[in-house]
């Protein structure tokens, strides 16, 4: 069960994208929620409108029985010495920070229980996908009752295994978003207007995006229905396949860039 009130440290990318999810979700009321930023932007704002706390003073946070840690990883151990002894023993910290041990975690903010979550910005429109660790069940509960209303989750039984999750989901939606720009300037040069360049662009992954999800039908199927022998796709197909230097080899190492950056951000 999730405990409430929640207190959510940083609301940057990640953490404001979070806020619209849960706003939109209805899951944390805002008078359950207190948001901590060193420059709240948007969502902050439009949460602490409701009713949230935005900001309020150390003996505040005290009240929260689930902690959400959104900084970057390079600014938690900042974060952790500004909380330290304005924490509830009994809370439950869900860390969405890529790269962060639950060892490093529990040894900073003991006797907190502690979960891993790795999400997508998807979130925001309740669309999201996390992958969930934690070693005790508690926790654990904790992070897929915060996260199941706004995601598609994924549980996962082995902490190493969120470094790949970071490198395939969480940085993921980058990666579509690569492609799209690549497919509208790739539009460009075929004589489109720029308007219509990006309007293909867009529209086409967002209606190759809807047939995936709405058939669930297998990539190479999908694939197999647009590729007529001998025509367009096949021959295009050639190019972004082509033998040990095609589109999976570049995600590949993509990916494998990502997941070892993951491990360094440890
Ligand atoms: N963006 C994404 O798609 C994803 C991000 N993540 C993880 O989420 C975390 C946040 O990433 P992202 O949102 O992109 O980063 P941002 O820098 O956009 O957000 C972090 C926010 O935390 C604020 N902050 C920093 N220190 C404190 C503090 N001591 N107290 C309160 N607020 C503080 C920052 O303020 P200021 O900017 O003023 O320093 C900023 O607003 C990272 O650990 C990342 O690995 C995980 C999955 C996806
Ligand atoms: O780029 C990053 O480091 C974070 C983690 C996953 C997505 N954004």
């Amino acid at each position: 069960m999730l405990a409430k009130p929640i207190l959510l440290i940083g609301a940057g990318a990640l953490g404001s994208a979070m806020l619209k999810g849960m706003r939109a979700a209805g899951h944390i009321a805002p008078s359950d929620l207190i948001i901590l930023d060193l420059n709240p932007g948007e969502e902050a704002h439009a949460y602490a409108g409701l009713g949230a706390r935005l900001n309020p003073s150390p003996e505040v946070w005290r009240d929260a029985f689930t902690v959400i840690i959104a900084v970057k990883p390079q600014s938690w151990r900042g974060a952790a010495q500004i909380l330290d002894g304005n924490l509830n023993p009994n809370a439950t910290l869900i860390s969405v920070m890529a790269g962060v041990r639950t060892e490093d975690l529990s040894s900073v903010f003991a006797p907190l229980k502690v979960a891993r979550v790795m999400p997508t910005t998807g979130v925001a429109t309740g669309k999201g996908v996390a992958s969930l660790y934690a070693s005790e069940g508690v926790a654990l509960q904790a992070a897929s009752d915060l996260f199941s209303p706004m995601a598609a989750t994924v549980v996962l039984d082995n902490e190493d295994l969120i470094d790949a999750a970071t490198a395939v989901s969480g940085s993921g939606p980058a990666y579509v978003y690569a492609f799209v720009a690549a497919l509208e300037q790739a539009a460009l040069e075929t004589g489109l207007t720029a308007a219509d360049a990006k309007t293909l662009a867009r529209a086409t992954l967002i209606s190759a995006a809807n047939l995936l999800d709405q058939t669930g039908e297998d990539p190479e199927d999908l694939i197999r229905k647009v590729a007529s022998p001998g025509g367009t796709t096949e021959a295009a197909l050639k190019v972004l396949r082509r033998e040990g230097q095609g589109l999976t080899e570049l995600v590949t190492a993509a990916v494998m860039a990502a997941q070892k950056r993951s491990k360094e951000l440890g």
